[in-house]
C-alpha cells in the first residue's frame, strides 16, 4: 500500500481544563473519502484546524506527503497541496466565476497582484482557471457573478479554486450544510468522482451522505477517536451505537 498522504499522530489539544483533542491518530489514504463524524462539540473543528495549521497542537504531529508539517503555517501547508475547502467566505461574490478561479490560480503561483498587467489577460492563468472550471462542470458559468450561483455550485467553485493549487488532499468542512436534497445529491455525485483526483477528509453531519460516500469513517467523541473503519464496521460497532448514535437512534442506522 502506498504511504498515506496525511498522517495525524497522537494530536492533543487542551483549552484550559477542556481536553478538546486526546491523542488523536488517523490517516488519509490515496483514493479515499475518510469521513470524520461526531456529536456537536466532539472536537472535529479543533482537529481540522490543527491539521491545516490554524491551531498548534500541545502534543503530537501532522505529517503531510512524508513531511512533518506540525509547525508549518496554513499557507505553507496549502503550498504543499493541502486544500481546505468550503469556507465560502473565501469567494468574492461580486466577481465572476472565472475571476474567482483566476485569483485562486494567481495565489497558487505565489503571485502578487500585478497591477501593470491585467490578470484577466494572462493566457496561462486563464487556461489553468478554465481547466479547473471544466473539471468541476462549471465551464458554462464562467461569466456569471458568483452571487448568482446556487449554494451547491459555489461549493463546486470552491473546489475549482482549490484545484488550481494542484491539491494532494482535500479537507472539507460540512460541504452539505445548507444544501437542499437535490443540491446534496448533486454534490455527492461530484465528491464521489473527486476522490480519484485527491483523497478527501470529510467532516459532515449528514449521515446519509457519509454512509453513501465514505470509504472509511472515524468517530470522534469527547476529543477521542472511538472507532475507525468501513461503513459496515461503524454501523455494527456497539461503542459507536451507544456513545455517538444514541440508543434510540441506533436502530435507524442499522
Ligand atoms: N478557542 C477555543 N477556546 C476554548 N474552547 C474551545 C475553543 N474552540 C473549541 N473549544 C471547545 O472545544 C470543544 C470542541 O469544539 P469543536 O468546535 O472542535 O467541536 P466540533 O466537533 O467541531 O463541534 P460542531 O460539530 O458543533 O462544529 C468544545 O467543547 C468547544 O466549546
Amino acid at each position: 500500500m502506498t504511504e498515506p498522504i496525511l498522517k495525524v499522530e497522537g494530536i492533543s489539544k487542551a483549552f484550559g481544563a477542556l481536553q478538546a483533542s486526546k491523542g488523536i491518530t488517523l490517516d488519509l489514504r490515496q483514493g479515499e473519502i475518510h469521513a470524520l463524524i461526531g456529536p456537536n462539540g466532539a472536537g472535529k473543528s479543533t482537529l481540522i484546524q490543527q491539521i491545516t495549521g490554524g491551531l498548534a497542537p500541545d502534543a503530537g504531529r501532522v505529517v503531510f506527503g512524508g513531511q512533518d508539517v506540525t509547525t508549518y503555517s496554513t499557507a505553507a501547508r496549502a503550498r504543499l497541496g493541502m486544500a481546505r475547502t468550503f469556507q465560502i467566505s473565501s469567494l468574492a461574490m461580486e466577481y465572476t466565476v472565472l475571476q474567482n478561479v483566476v485569483l485562486g490560480a494567481l495565489g497558487a503561483r505565489g503571485g502578487v497582484f500585478r497591477f501593470f498587467r491585467p490578470v484577466m489577460k494572462d493566457k496561462a492563468l486563464l487556461a489553468v482557471a478554465r481547466d479547473a472550471l471544466a473539471q468541476v462542470g462549471l465551464e458554462e458559468f464562467e461569466r456569471f457573478r458568483t452571487s448568482e450561483l446556487s449554494h451547491g455550485q459555489r461549493r463546486q467553485l470552491e473546489v475549482a479554486v482549490a484545484l488550481t493549487l494542484k491539491p494532494r488532499a482535500f479537507l472539507m468542512d460540512e460541504p452539505m450544510a445548507g444544501l437542499g436534497a437535490e443540491g446534496t445529491q448533486r454534490l455527492m455525485g461530484f465528491l464521489d468522482g473527486l476522490r480519484a483526483q485527491a483523497p478527501i477528509l470529510l467532516v459532515e453531519h449528514d449521515m446519509d451522505a457519509v454512509f453513501a460516500l465514505a470509504d472509511r469513517i472515524s468517530v470522534l467523541v469527547y476529543g477521542e477517536i472511538i472507532a475507525t473503519g468501513t461503513v459496515e464496521d461503524i454501523r455494527a460497532n456497539p461503542l459507536v451505537r451507544s456513545a455517538y448514535l444514541g440508543e434510540e437512534d441506533a436502530e435507524g442506522v442499522a
